[in-house]
């Protein structure tokens, strides 16, 4: 059996960090969805195009290279905001859905199964997969969390800006026509604000074992 495990929410919620240690507990491959988008991103500000013009993001996309996922610059603020402008152009999407559900698929490595993230993995990219975690935290401790992140980074950060960015970030996500960001019908949530990643991980081991003993059971 190939399992896939699908984890959406919003910015900074915690689920690229769940996901790669649910990735590892269980031996699934795992992939950073939003990666893909800011990859894009990245390109077209080197370029010094503009995000929002979905003919040059489009063409970015449909060049998209392995090594542009190696770019150091793609955590930056800069390119995670104009990853959500391009991420709102369904050109941009349409180019990068096909590699997203391979990958699902087909996991690399000979692996029995993938862990996705993003905003439209269990709406989108595998409405059928086999368990699906829409992970949440308020704005303010979000926010928090990711400022320190770039402190301890040696980045620039001021809590207000990062706070705003965010909340930007996901009315942009969530306003959008394409994929926009919302928890699928059958995701179980998970609030993550009053959890350390310990407990959060822990959380999300048991929502997986309960969602898969309960579709044996069916
Ligand atoms: N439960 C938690 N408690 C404290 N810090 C956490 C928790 N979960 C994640 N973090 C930290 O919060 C920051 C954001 O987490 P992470 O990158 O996993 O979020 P994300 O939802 O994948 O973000 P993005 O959508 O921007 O990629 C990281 O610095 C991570 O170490
Ligand atoms: N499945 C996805 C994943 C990401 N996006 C967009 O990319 C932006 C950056 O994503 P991060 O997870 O790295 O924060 C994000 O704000 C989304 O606009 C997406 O649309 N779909």
């Amino acid at each position: 059996m190939n399992l896939v495990i699908a984890l959406d929410g919003p910015a900074a919620s915690g689920k690229g960090t769940l996901a790669r240690r649910l990735a590892e507990a269980f031996d699934l491959a795992y992939l950073d969805t939003g990666s893909l988008y800011r990859a894009v991103a990245a390109r077209v500000l080197v370029d010094g195009a503009d995000p929002q013009d979905e003919a040059v993001a489009a063409t970015a996309a449909e060049a998209l290279d392995p090594a542009d996922l190696q770019r150091p610059d793609l955590r930056s603020q800069a390119v995670g905001a104009a990853a959500s402008q391009v991420a709102a152009q369904p050109r941009v999407r349409q180019a990068l859905l096909d590699f997203q559900r391979r990958f699902a698929a087909r996991p690399p490595d000979g692996l029995s199964g993938a862990v996705l993230d993003g905003r439209d993995i269990g709406t989108v990219v595998c409405p059928d997969a086999d368990v699906k975690i829409y992970v949440v935290a308020s704005p303010e401790v979000r926010a928090e969390r990711r400022h320190r992140e770039l402190i301890a980074r040696g980045e620039p950060s001021i809590y207000p800006q990062v706070l705003a960015e965010i909340q930007e970030r996901d009315a942009r996500d969530s306003a959008r026509a394409a994929a926009p960001l919302k928890p699928a019908d059958d995701a179980v949530q998970l609030d993550t604000s009053e959890l350390d990643i310990e407990a959060a991980f822990q959380a999300a081991k048991r929502i997986v074992a309960e969602t898969l003993a309960a579709a044996k059971a069916e």
